[in-house]
């Protein structure tokens, strides 16, 4: 098989920020702030069951992010049960953050469940590249085909295996350093890569790369930022076949309620509580007023 070519990515055709009338097209339907509004609505109706394989430093967090936001967690993560389990999961989350050997048995299960059964499911390579272990479970994982990749620059490009990683589960390198290595993931393996920093960007296979410029750096100041939101990102995936808007939509949501919560938050132990506050307030009218998108090639 061929390798795929990679697109040129071009600079940034900046559409105007804040607006409802931002018209990025996804795979089926316009990524636009209407849309992602229109997606919280219907998480808050549907209460996604989100099954999470995920590390230990963050599955409380994440647990709590999910029932915030209108989802419903399960930390089913051991072997026999994953893959019993994501059949019947709205979405699947596999985060490598602290893979234990019984833990990395059942993320394979649950992803090639997931995979068989149609459920949506995230993948969060954290902190691959040198460690031998999880980088080694991510390449068998991501051959599964994740819905949606999401990790920070330095993890992307280590993924795609065009450079070596970060600080442990920091990054070293800036969002756009990372997009030629996400266009290379999401042609690979049909997905969608989300990319975090400052500026978060969703890369799809073809087409533009979608910019999300809410946030706060205090989702860098607790444990968990990036983590949770990926969880977010399986409970969005499950509403609609566009993983480009599930994506935009989870990380417009997450990082537009974490800038709420910032405002007036004291330092990262206020923000925490206030950021679980600020994903159960926020409405969709908040979503369709607040987010800042923007979309180039
Ligand atoms: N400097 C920043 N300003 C605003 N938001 C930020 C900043 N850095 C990160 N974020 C937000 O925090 C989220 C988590 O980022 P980060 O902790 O870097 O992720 P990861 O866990 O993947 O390393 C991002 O998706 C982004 O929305
Ligand atoms: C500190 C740490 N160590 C292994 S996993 C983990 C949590 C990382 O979570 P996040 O990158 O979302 O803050």
């Amino acid at each position: 098989m061929s390798e795929p070519t990679l697109e040129p990515l071009g600079t940034s055709l900046e559409a105007p920020l804040g607006t409802p009338s931002e018209s990025l097209r996804g795979a089926d339907a316009q990524v636009t702030a209407e849309a992602c509004a229109a997606l919280l609505a219907a998480l808050r109706d549907a209460v996604p069951l989100v099954q999470c394989i995920t590390n230990a430093v963050v599955t409380n967090v994440t647990a709590n992010v999910l029932l915030a936001v209108g989802a419903t967690p399960a930390m089913v993560d051991i072997p026999e049960e994953a893959g019993q389990f994501a059949p019947v999961a709205s979405g699947v989350l596999v985060n490598l953050g602290t893979p234990t050997p019984a833990q990395c048995v059942a993320m394979r299960e649950a992803a090639e469940a997931a995979a068989a059964a149609g459920t949506p499911w995230v993948l969060d390579p954290v902190a691959v590249g040198f460690l031998a272990v999880r980088t080694r479970t991510a390449q068998d994982l991501v051959a599964i085909r994740p819905t949606i990749i999401r990790g920070n620059p330095s993890e992307i490009i280590a993924l795609a295996g065009t450079g070596g990683g970060g600080r442990g589960v920091d990054s070293v390198d800036g969002p756009d350093d990372a997009l030629d290595a996400a266009r290379l993931l999401a042609i690979r393996h049909g997905s969608v890569v989300a990319v975090s920093g400052a500026v978060d960007a969703v890369v799809p296979a073809h087409g533009p790369v979608v910019r999300i410029a809410n946030g706060t750096p205090l989702l860098t100041r607790v444990t968990g930022g990036g983590c949770a939101l990926g969880a977010v990102m399986a409970a969005f995936a499950s509403l609609t076949p566009d993983a480009l808007l599930a994506a935009t939509a989870a990380t417009g949501v997450y990082t537009l309620a974490a800038e709420r919560a910032a405002a007036g938050a004291a330092g990262p132990g206020t923000f925490a509580p206030r950021f679980l506050d600020a994903l159960a307030d926020v409405t969709p009218s908040d979503v369709r007023r607040g987010l800042r998108l923007s979309g180039g090639d």
